[in-house]
């Protein structure tokens, strides 16, 4: 086994720029899911301390250190945070692996990212500050217009542990670059980075309440932050039941929410590409990278019935080659699924789809080298058919289920075929052909001749059951801002509209 010499914090909740004991005094244990061992424990808020992280975000709203900054001065922060992060990379990225069992190539990828997305609204908070207050010309003499873009105030963002820390970022880098002032809940299933994040926040010296990281269970942790009436935004990344929890509780308060809640998204592959291979090792990475527990995972391959025998022969050579390991050790292309529960949820689905009928053409089992650990074999799935569990709903774990097809007609069902609509990929060199599909997939993402590459410069976010809104990208920070308009009347004369008692 690949060994550490890392050590698992121990941390306390961070509310107000200090690290506070839980007011219950709760912890919840960290399981390593390639040893399934306790490496450690996090705090576990309640209600109680999400009140008092609340406070300190409305306070530091209120203060001129957080809630008068411009965006020049939010955007040093941002940085001083990216360079932090890259100082500690390496720390880090073992403890993001350690944690979620993410390999080690993935964690450092993760860390490199992390900081490129602060880095890259640090520079989006430089430039709001001139767009911050925008004239509008009405030809109007008696009118002088403008339009405000302000933080919108207190944001609950509540992430996933699939990408710990760079899920997270996603929300808290634009959160924080619009001057909101945060509260962050990550998954109690792996928090270990994001309370690192707490500690470089206070060694920056971000100004106290603007970031607030609370640890704990979803239920009494997180769902506080839905109903809380000081509240003004929830921003969420997860599963579709927990996602309608929040959506359900905010509408109560009328509070806005974005909701990103993955999907079983396709990759349509024609018999016109080129080269066999690469069209290969772009299906195994768009549905086993990171044990394919990734919302935008291609994990329906609609291939042409005309390749998908040569196709799926050299999709299993490819497959049988993944190197199965201790995330940590080198080269290691799959690690353990993130938890007991997260893997039991895997293997049902793969018994499930045996139990309709379907055929395991390769894995579905634990690799027979290793004996501890939640890990599945990449599994591939054929003789599927589209009322089988399998084809409709998301695993989170390294499972494709495979499907034919003969006309591109049938192929664009196929592809559509779904209550999600996160991503969809098509691989061909037909450039109309792309064209069409990128116009017939019902998506927010569409990969041509790839699957997975994620740029934050790009709107990221789904149509359909996978959710609304935005996040990377400009759109990703004009979510945390309220548009004030602006009206002023500048004229000498009367309104004139009521009759003047004095006439
Ligand atoms: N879209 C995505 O990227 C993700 C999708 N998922 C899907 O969700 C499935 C289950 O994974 P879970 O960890 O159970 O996801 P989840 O949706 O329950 O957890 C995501 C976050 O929501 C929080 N949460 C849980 N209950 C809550 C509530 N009532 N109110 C507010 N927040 C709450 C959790 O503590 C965590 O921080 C996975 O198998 C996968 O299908 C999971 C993680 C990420
Ligand atoms: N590339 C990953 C984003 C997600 O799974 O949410
Ligand atoms: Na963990």
């Amino acid at each position: 086994m690949a060994m550490s010499n890392v050590g698992i914090p121990s941390r306390q909740l961070y509310i107000d720029g200090e690290w506070r004991e839980p007011v219950k005094k709760n912890r919840i244990p960290i399981i390593n899911p390639s040893t399934e061992e306790i490496i450690g424990d996090i705090p576990a808020a309640t209600s109680e301390d999400v009140d008092i992280a609340v406070e300190a975000a409305r306070k530091a709203l209120a203060r001129d250190d957080w809630g008068s900054t411009t965006g020049a001065q939010r955007a040093k922060y941002l940085r001083a945070i990216a360079a932090k992060v890259l100082e500690r990379k390496s720390e880090l990225a073992t403890l993001e692996s350690l944690d979620s069992g993410k390999t080690s190539f993935e964690s450092a990828a993760d860390m490199d990212d992390v900081a490129a997305c602060f880095e890259y609204y640090a520079d989006l908070a430089e430039a709001l500050d001139s767009k911050r207050k925008t004239p509008v010309n009405l030809h109007l003499d008696s009118f002088k217009t403008y339009v405000l873009r302000e933080p919108l105030g207190v944001v609950g963002l509540i992430t996933p542990w699939n990408y710990p820390l760079l899920m997270a970022t996603w929300k808290v880098a634009p959160a924080l670059a619009a001057g909101c002032a945060a509260i962050l809940k990550p998954s109690e299933l792996a928090s270990i980075t994001c309370l690192e994040l707490g500690e470089i926040c206070r060694e920056v010296g971000l100004p106290p309440g603007a970031l607030n990281i609370l640890t704990g269970w979803g239920p009494v942790a997180a769902a506080p932050l839905s109903s809380h009436p000081h509240v003004d935004k929830i921003s969420f990344t997860g599963s579709v039941p927990t996602g309608t929890k929040i959506m359900t509780a905010a509408a109560q308060l009328v509070k806005p929410v974005t909701l990103e809640l993955g999907g079983k998204s396709p990759i349509v592959v024609f018999d016109d590409i080129d080269n066999l291979d690469i069209a290969v090792e772009w299906a195994l990475f768009g549905c086993f990278s990171n044990a394919g527990q990734v919302c935008s995972a291609t994990s329906r391959l609609i291939i042409q019935e005309s390749i998908a025998s040569e196709f799926l022969d050299r999709l299993l050579l490819w497959t049988k080659n993944i190197k199965i390991s201790d995330p940590l050790e080198e080269d290691c292309k799959l690690g353990p699924i993130v938890s007991s529960g997260q893997y039991e949820k895997v293997l049902k689905f793969i018994s499930n789809a045996k139990n309709e009928g379907a055929t395991i053409l390769y894995g579905g089992e634990r690799p027979e080298h290793l004996k501890k650990g939640y890990y599945v074999q990449p599994t591939i799935i054929t003789d599927v058919n589209t009322s089988m569990e399998i084809w409709k709903e998301e695993v989170f774990g390294p499972v494709l289920c495979v499907k034919t097809f003969k006309t591109e007609e049938e192929a664009i069902e196929l592809a559509n075929d779904t209550k999600y609509g996160l991503a969809s990929a098509i691989m061909s060199k037909d450039v109309e052909r792309c064209e069409r599909f990128t116009k017939a997939f019902h998506s927010g993402i569409i990969w041509i001749n790839c699957s997975q590459p994620t740029f934050h410069q790009l709107p990221w976010g789904g149509k359909k059951r996978s959710g609304f809104g935005r996040d990377l990208g400009e759109w990703g920070l004009e979510k945390y801002l309220n548009i004030k308009q602006v009206t002023e009347y500048t004229s000498d004369d009367a309104w004139a509209f009521y009759k003047s008692p004095s006439n």
